[in-house]
């Protein structure tokens, strides 16, 4: 598939008077790869401890944000498989509100591009997105730090969005620390299902005694991911999705699945495995990105 390219440069829209933007449009929600993930532990709420390497990538879902003066919060669009309420984004802006007391609202359309339960990340760089630019927008002056407190609450992986950088994280995944890589192409293949991150969490086959790493030791070569292996046992296709990606370059998955990534080694060798791809997976080629498009809304 072509590259899709993730619109870098939201769109300020009108300005009032006092000089604010009633809107922000294409505000870029990038996808995110788990390069490796190790289950080292858990605690007592059942939330289990990791470590693991967040990438952000140039590919990713856009939101639309336009001030409502009247305190409501709406998503415009429909969204197949998310209710309205259930909606990351209407969630993230709700408990901004909530924390800023803001009377301020929104009017939020969601331009969704990334697999649902894919391991991508989507609904949480979703989230995050809609709290820093709900933050620019209803001038609530949050910093990094507090919007990062903010998004913990809606999911363990909100946090890397909003700080915004490649990081080596551990904890839940909200201790980060950034990571500086070298820039790189992967391919992404989606094998076509969708895997609710609970229910590989909650497996009894998970191994949650991974020996913790330095950061400085994360090469793939030592690494892998723990969750692929219940994901690959209770869905096959990723591990046919693996074994496939394989051929070109070391493959595995993401997050708690379902998508699976291999890094390649050009633009030109992403390509040609992207076209290469079965016809009953989708594949995608994405590029790393050093910062969130966002990075300078927050201080
Ligand atoms: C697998 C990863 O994507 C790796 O980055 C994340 O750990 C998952 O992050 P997320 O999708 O934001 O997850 P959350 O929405 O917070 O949690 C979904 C479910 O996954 C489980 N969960 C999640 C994160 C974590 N560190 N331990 C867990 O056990 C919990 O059962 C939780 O009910
Ligand atoms: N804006 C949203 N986009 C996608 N999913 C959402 C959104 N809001 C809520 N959800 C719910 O979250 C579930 C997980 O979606 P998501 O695409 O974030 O999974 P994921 O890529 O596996 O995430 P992660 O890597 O964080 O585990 C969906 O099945 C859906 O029910």
């Amino acid at each position: 598939m072509d590259h899709p390219a993730l619109n870098t440069a939201p769109l300020l829209g009108t300005v009032l008077q006092a000089g604010k933007p009633t809107q922000l449009l294409g505000c870029p929600a990038p996808a995110k790869l788990n390069l490796f993930l190790h289950v080292v532990g858990r605690r007592p709420d059942g939330y289990h401890l990791l470590q693991t390497a967040f990438r952000l990538l140039d590919w990713g879902d856009t939101i639309d944000l336009r001030l409502r003066t009247d305190g409501v919060i709406r998503r415009t669009n429909a969204i197949a498989g998310v209710a309205e309420e259930q909606d990351l984004v209407v969630r993230a802006a709700r408990l901004l509100q909530q924390r800023t007391a803001t009377t301020l609202g929104a009017d939020i359309t969601l331009h969704k591009q990334l697999p649902m339960g894919g391991g991508l990340g989507g609904g949480s760089s979703d989230a995050a997105t809609t709290l820093i630019a709900l933050n620019r927008l209803w001038q609530t002056g949050q910093s990094r730090a507090q919007l990062q407190t903010i998004g913990l609450e809606l999911g363990a992986d909100v946090p890397v969005f909003v700080f915004g950088e490649d990081a080596f994280a551990e904890g839940v995944g909200e201790q980060l620390q950034a990571l500086t890589l070298p820039s790189a192409w992967y391919v992404i293949l989606s094998p076509g299902v969708s895997i609710p991150t609970a229910e590989i969490f909650s497996s009894k086959d998970l191994t949650r005694n991974t020996p913790l790493i330095k950061m400085a030791d994360f090469a793939a070569s030592t690494t892998h991911n723990d969750l692929q292996t219940v994901a690959c046992n209770r869905y096959p296709e990723v591990q046919e999705a693996i074994d496939w990606l394989s051929n070109f370059a070391p493959a595995r998955m993401t997050g708690s699945g379902a998508c699976v990534f291999a890094e390649a080694r050009s633009e030109e060798q992403a390509d040609r495995i992207t076209k290469s791809c079965p016809p009953r997976w989708k594949a995608w080629k994405a590029r790393s990105l050093a910062r969130h498009p966002l990075y300078e809304w927050l201080q």
